[in-house]
């Protein structure tokens, strides 16, 4: 709020200056107390002397004392120091300042009455000026946390009615106005960031200050000086910003062209203060008259001093005086102008600054936030009644609701009982699974064991490494028992803990959360069939492992075996020693060796099984997302599956476990599922214990008497055979022999003859058996039809019997290879 205040005057008093003294003058000051004078007061001794003698009666000649006691803010008597003054005085300025007035403090008086004294003092006793500088830049330190300041310089001096600027020696400089108030056009404010920079900008200004001695001060200012500190506050936590300015006013003096006995540029300079000296003091009484129109633009001074005499600023007027009567004149019209300017009223307000935002902004911004304060009243309104439906429906448990505290235990028991049956049929699956490896690493060395008695000629060594053996094969089957012992229980425990499932299951369907429960035990028992799965695949994989390491080691066993076997054979062979037993178990051990498809049968395969996986992950994956019955109907689906690739199931050994949901599985279901893994031999072994891949080319082998047929017909065609007696003999005694495969058959019949004809290279067996035969049966039918006839049997039960054949066995094991 804007409050009116006085400008605050007060009046100091110099002490007498040598010539004073030396004149020997009069008092004419006597300060009475801390704000009042006494100006030209009676003297104590007023004796009148006349010839040397004391006279009765006063001097009539004398002018009678004005003995005027006047009033100010403060008097200030000579032995007040400048430090008095600052203390007093302009410290509280600087407060006010900082609070975001404009101040000024402006000395005014007659020359030498002590003006500058008082603003710059001396190196002993720095004037106002100094002392004020310091305290605002020490409390602006004091403040740097909460605000920011920004501080800046000026100093001019109005000389012969010009504007200088004293910092830089330029100038004049013209004034203008602007709304503003009055602005020194070109005038750039120093930037400031100490108070030594300060006074350091303020000496120099001194320095180029316009002096001159005259006759009533030796160092006379010849100039009015305006030194201004601007500075512009910024509040750091609300942004707010104010400019204000604190201006010191060293005014030339007032004098009586008499008193300094000035000529020339002297005179005209004392003409030219005493001008502004006079349009100040007609502006200090229309101020104080209250008059509205006042002639600041009379001078410059006056236009300058405009904002501090009757704008918006706390000013202090100084009235310097000497108390020598020499300067009587001078000191009474100082104290009357200082009387005058104590009666100037001024408004005070703080300054912030304006921001650009025009007013239509402020109107619009409040009535967003107005409507935005309602639309949360009813958003908050909407909340509370929301609240309240939730207390009520909360509160009643009844109809659709439900009461969370209700449902905890049931899903504490839920979870407890489901934990039990996953954790046990882990133990159980995973006995299984350990029972079914040992067995069938038993099985396997069993196997191993027996072929290495039969290749080991040294006794001793079998019987060392039997003694091992039996060790090995005791440890396994000491644990494969340990393993089967403990089934049963586990098993049990996994019965019991269905059992409390389906019990558990029962009494959720007839609790009044059912609908809630269900969805629950639902997603329980998808966690169960996870859980499953996920041991049956870690079983699949070791037992994997295992036996395409040992299939791997039986390979080459039995790849050494046959080397072995076929160069025995030969020897035999060319020694005459070949008997029909021998042969008979060559005959035998081949047909086993048959058991190998050909190519393309083999691509169905591994088509047909892809399929087969890909259906069964299809079904796995559904089944994780299936609930209910529909859960229930595909894995219904998946058994029966399972249980007609037996084959398969067998291999895995592990597919069909405990199910949980045993409310929907016969135990009998479970238990063909549950099948022991096969007695594995060796050539089942051989072929690479795929025995999955042979149960599920049984459907393609079943063709393959058809194939047979449509190779013996094709291999038995007019080219081949001329005799249709013989003909018709081999192609039914072929039909019957479905083992052989196109390729072979060509070669065992090229063999035959082959054996029969040595002429014949036999690499042509292998090569091309189907030339070979030709050429018999163009060169001699009777060649030809040598071995045919044997091929076809004589004995008449060629029919029944597999057809004995002399194959070169080097050839036929070098094709199969
Ligand atoms: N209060 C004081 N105590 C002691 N000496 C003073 C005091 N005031 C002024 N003087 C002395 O009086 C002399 C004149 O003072 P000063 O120069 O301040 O006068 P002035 O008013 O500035 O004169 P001008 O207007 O001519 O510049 C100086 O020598 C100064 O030291």
């Amino acid at each position: 709020m804007p409050e009116p205040t006085n400008i605050k005057v007060i009046v100091r008093v110099r002490p007498y200056n040598q010539r004073e003294k030396e004149q020997n003058q009069r008092c004419i000051i006597k300060v009475m107390d801390g704000s009042s004078l006494l100006f030209d007061p009676d003297e104590e001794d007023d004796e009148f002397f006349y010839q040397g003698a004391k006279q009765q009666y006063r001097d009539i000649s004398k002018r009678t004392n004005k003995k005027l006691t006047m009033e100010f803010d403060r008097v200030y008597d000579t032995d007040h120091t400048n430090d008095n003054l600052f203390q007093e005085c302009t410290a509280p300025l600087v407060d006010a300042v900082l609070d975001g007035y404009n101040c000024s403090v402006f000395v005014y008086g007659a020359t030498g009455a002590g003006k500058t004294f008082t603003m710059l003092g001396s190196e002993n006793s720095p004037g106002l000026t100094f002392l004020t500088m310091r305290d605002l830049f020490d409390k602006i330190q004091s403040q740097n946390a909460t605000r920011k300041f920004d501080v800046g310089v000026s100093y001019l001096e109005v000389y012969n009615e010009q504007v200088m600027n004293l910092l830089t020696r330029t100038g004049p400089l013209k004034l203008r106005e602007d709304s503003n108030g009055v602005v020194v056009s070109g005038l750039v404010l120093k930037p400031i960031y100490s108070a030594e920079e300060l006074l350091h900008m303020l000496t120099i200004g001194n320095s180029n200050r316009t002096q001159h001695p005259t006759d009533a001060n030796a160092e006379s200012s010849r100039s009015h000086a305006i030194f201004q500190v601007h500075i512009r506050i910024t509040e750091l936590n609300t942004g707010t910003k104010r400019s204000v300015k604190l201006s010191m006013i060293d005014l030339a003096g007032s004098e009586r062209a008499a008193s300094t006995k000035g000529l020339g540029m002297r005179f005209k300079e004392g003409a030219s203060i005493n001008k502004s000296l006079l349009a100040l003091g007609n502006c200090i009484n229309k101020l104080a008259d209250g008059l509205k129109h006042i002639p600041y633009r009379d001078s410059n001074l006056t236009r300058i001093l405009k904002d501090s005499l009757g704008g918006n600023c706390r000013t202090l007027m100084i009235a310097n005086v000497s108390m020598s009567s020499l300067t009587y004149e001078d000191t009474y019209n100082t104290l009357k102008y200082a009387s005058r300017a104590k009666k100037i009223r001024s408004v005070l307000r703080q300054n912030v600054l304006k921001s650009n935002l025009p007013k239509e902004f402020y109107v619009k911004k409040v009535t967003e936030l107005m409507a935005e304060q309602e639309r949360l009243l009813q958003y908050n309104k909407g909340l509370e009644v929301k609240l309240a439906q939730l207390e009520r429906s909360n509160s009643s448990s009844s109809g659709s609701g439900y009461d969370m505290m209700e449902l905890k235990p049931w899903y504490s028991r839920i979870d407890a009982v489901y934990a039990a049956v996953i954790k046990l049929q882990q133990c159980v699956i995973g006995l299984r699974s350990k029972i079914q490896i040992l067995s069938y690493r038993q099985t396997l060395k069993k196997d191993f064991e027996q072929l290495r008695k039969v290749v080991t000629q040294d006794q001793r060594l079998i019987q060392e490494d039997f003694n091992l053996f039996s060790n090995y094969l005791a440890a396994l089957n000491a644990r494969n028992q340990k393993y089967t012992d403990e089934l049963p229980q586990w098993r049990s425990k996994l019965e019991l803990a269905c059992l409390n499932l389906k019990k558990l299951k029962i009494e959720a369907k007839e609790s009044k959360y059912h609908q809630i429960l269900n969805v629950y035990l639902s997603n329980k028992d998808l966690e169960v069939q996870l859980s499953k799965q996920q041991i049956n695949c870690s079983h699949l994989t070791s037992i994997n492992n295992e036996q395409a390491e040992n299939a791997s080691l039986l390979r080459k066993s039995f790849a050494t075996m046959c080397d072995v076997l076929h160069q025995l054979y030969n020897r035999l062979e060319e020694t005459q020693k070949l008997t029909p037993e021998i042969q008979g178990v060559y005959e035998r051990l081949e047909r086993r060796m048959q058991f190998t498809v050909s190519e393309t049968e083999l691509s169905a395969n591994d088509i047909e099984f892809d399929a087969l996986l890909a259906e069964q992950q299809q079904e796995n994956e559904s089944s994780l997302a299936l609930t209910g019955s529909a859960k229930k109907r595909s894995r219904d689906r998946r058994y029966t599956h399972t249980l007609t690739n037996s084959e398969f199931v067998l291999h895995l050994g592990v597919d069909s476990f405990e199910d949980t949901d045993s409310d929907t599985d016969s135990g009998d279901d479970r238990q063909k599922l549950f099948k022991k893994p096969r007695n594995l031999d060796v050539t089942q072994v051989i072929s690479n214990n795929m025995n999955c891949r042979k149960a599920l080319t049984a459907t393609v082998t079943k063709s393959r008497p058809v194939v047979n047929h449509r190779m013996v017909s094709e291999m038995l065609s007019d080219q081949n055979v001329c005799s249709s007696v013989d003909r018709e003999k081999m192609k039914q005694a072929l039909i019957k022999s479905s083992k052989f495969t196109t390729q072979g058959l060509q070669r065992t019949c090229a063999a035959a003859i082959q054996k029969e004809n040595l002429k014949f290279p036999s690499n042509c067996v292998r090569k091309s058996p189907r030339a070979l035969i030709a050429k018999t049966l163009a060169g001699s039918s009777t060649t030809a039809r040598k071995p045919i006839s044997r091929l076809a049997g004589t004995s008449g039960s060629g029919v029944k019997e597999a057809p004995v054949v002399r194959i070169n066995r080097a050839a036929s094991f070098r094709v199969k290879k």
